[in-house]
């Protein structure tokens, strides 16, 4: 069989109530099964550095005050912008509520932006998901998963 390069996904996630921290499992398993070397880390004990190893940067996030990044995202926030992901791969997900209207998963959007501004190049659309995920929003996270591999591994 012919060697094929291993590719490697740098998973960083933000979760306080844990709805985050499941979607990040899920995907995680997702890219295994798809021949993904992962890391998976809490933003808290994550620095932005380590994505900077990996071909696919995922950033998987609540939003909670309207949108206002806690601290733990704020600092994550402030790394990106010295990072040069250049010839990388992301792709940003979470969960919200969308009572908060136009701040339904805002912090999805603003990761979504930084990673744009360090060069990376967004490999699927971004998936948002209501609290805890449901069937549908399983379903979305393995579609997620599977267009991952098929431009990276295909
Ligand atoms: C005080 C508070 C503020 C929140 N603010 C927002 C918000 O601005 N936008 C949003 O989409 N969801 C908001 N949420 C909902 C959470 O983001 C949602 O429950 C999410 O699933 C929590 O993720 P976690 O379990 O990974 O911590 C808020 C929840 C709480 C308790």
């Amino acid at each position: 069989m012919k060697g094929r390069v291993i590719m490697k996904a740098k998973i960083v996630y933000a979760s306080l109530t844990g709805n985050d921290e499941d979607i990040a499992d899920m995907l995680e398993e997702d890219l295994q099964d798809y021949g993904f070397e992962t890391d998976s880390s809490d933003v808290s004990f994550a620095d932005a550095s380590e994505y900077e190893d990996a071909d696919l940067c995922i950033f998987i996030t609540y939003t909670y005050g309207e949108g206002t990044m806690t601290d733990d995202l704020a600092d994550f926030y402030d790394q990106l912008k010295d990072i040069d992901l250049n010839g990388k791969a992301f792709a940003v997900m979470g969960s919200g509520d969308k009572t908060y209207g136009e701040h339904f998963c805002e912090n999805v959007f603003d990761f979504e932006k930084a990673f744009k501004k360090c060069g990376a190049k967004e490999i699927t659309a971004p998936v948002t998901i209501e609290n805890a995920p449901d069937d549908d929003d399983i379903a979305l996270i393995d579609q997620a998963a599977k267009e991952m591999n098929e431009k990276l591994n295909g």
